[in-house]
Formats: structure tokens, C-alpha cells, sequence
């Protein structure tokens, strides 16, 4: 667990005002060590998808340890960020979410919508972030391990033994019903 934060910023045009007011706080604060902005700048109309997928790749490979992103909802950039195996984002506008987003989420990636929540409110959200750490002791730890069983197919393993199961059930029953009641089906796969 980092000391202080290195931290990613990033937003599409739509996004991009919130985006630089946010980047400054985060540079004067004590509590970041770094802050990389990855666009976009001026003019530049580069689509949310390509800003919050490389910021969550960057994030996903240890290049940092939380991205801020900023869009016109919110939602775009985290849309795209979730599809990077591994990451965790999401769009919140309020106190209680953006705790809860860190100690029952363990979300490495905080979205805001520029058109969407006050500036003064984004900001007050965005150094709220930086205090709050998830706790891999706590009852939320195995609920977002369970998230990642999912990402990483584990689910699949079970249903296949879950089929498995199925399957060997309808065997001895169509053997049971050929043979009639009282006839180990088991015998059948020693004969
Ligand atoms: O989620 C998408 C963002 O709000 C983006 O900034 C605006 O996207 P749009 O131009 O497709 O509405």
C-alpha cells in the first residue's frame, strides 16, 4: 500500500476544465506523490474510450495506482476503464458513493461528469478520495475477490462441473428407467 498516491488524470474535451482544476488540487496535496495527466489538451477532441482505456491499462500495470477521469456524464470513462481486466471503476457524485467505492469496491478509478456535479462538489470528492484506503481484512475484501473470480472465468470451472454432475444424474436415470428400480447404475461402468 503506497505511502502517497500516484495518480492518473485524464478526460475528453467534454470533460476537460474539471479535468485540469482536479490535476492542480491533486499536485498540492501532501497526501500525492505524482500526478500524470495522459490528455486531453486544448483542442484536442481525442474520444473518452482512448483516455480511460489507457489510463486503466496504466493503472492495471502498476504505472500508477488510482486514475481521476472526467467526461461529460461520468459514465463513458468508466464504461471503458472496466473493460481492462483487473480494473474496477466507477461514476460517483456524492460523499457516501466515492467511500464506498474504495472500502467495499476497492475501485482503482473514480469518474466524474463534468456536466453532471458542481465543480466545488467534484473537487471536495476528489481529496475525500485520497483518504480513504481499502482494507483487505474487512468482511468487503472476499466480496471483491468473488468479482474477480468472475473476471477471471472461474465461474466457468464451475459450471462445467456443475454440468458434469447433471449429466452422470440423467445417465443413471435413463439406465433406471431401461433396467427399473433397484439396479445400481454404478454396475453399469464396471460391466
Ligand atoms: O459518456 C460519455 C461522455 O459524457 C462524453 O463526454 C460525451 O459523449 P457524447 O458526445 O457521445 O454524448
Amino acid at each position: 500500500m503506497p505511502d502517497k498516491w500516484r495518480i492518473i488524470v485524464g478526460s475528453d474535451d467534454a470533460g476537460l476544465e474539471y479535468k485540469n482544476v482536479l490535476r492542480a488540487d491533486l499536485e498540492a496535496d501532501d497526501r500525492v506523490e505524482s500526478v500524470i495527466d495522459i490528455g486531453v489538451g486544448a483542442e484536442d477532441t481525442t474520444p473518452y474510450p482512448h483516455i480511460a482505456v489507457t489510463a486503466a491499462r496504466m493503472v492495471a500495470a502498476g504505472e500508477a495506482d488510482r486514475a481521476l477521469l472526467v467526461c461529460g456524464t461520468g459514465l463513458g470513462v468508466a464504461i471503458s476503464a472496466n473493460k481492462v481486466p483487473g480494473i474496477r471503476a466507477v461514476t460517483a457524485h456524492d460523499s457516501f458513493s466515492v467511500e464506498r467505492s474504495v472500502l467495499s469496491n476497492n475501485a482503482q478509478i473514480l469518474c466524474f461528469g463534468q456536466r453532471v456535479v458542481g465543480l466545488e462538489l467534484a473537487r471536495r470528492l476528489a481529496s475525500e478520495w485520497l483518504g480513504y484506503r481499502f482494507d483487505q481484512n474487512s468482511s468487503s475484501a472476499a466480496k471483491v475477490r468473488t468479482l474477480l473470480d468472475y473476471e477471471l472465468g472461474h465461474d466457468q470451472a464451475d459450471q462445467a462441473e456443475t454440468l458434469r454432475q447433471g449429466e452422470e444424474l440423467v445417465r443413471r436415470s435413463l439406465l433406471v428407467a431401461e433396467r427399473g428400480p433397484g439396479q445400481d447404475a454404478q454396475t453399469d461402468t464396471k460391466e
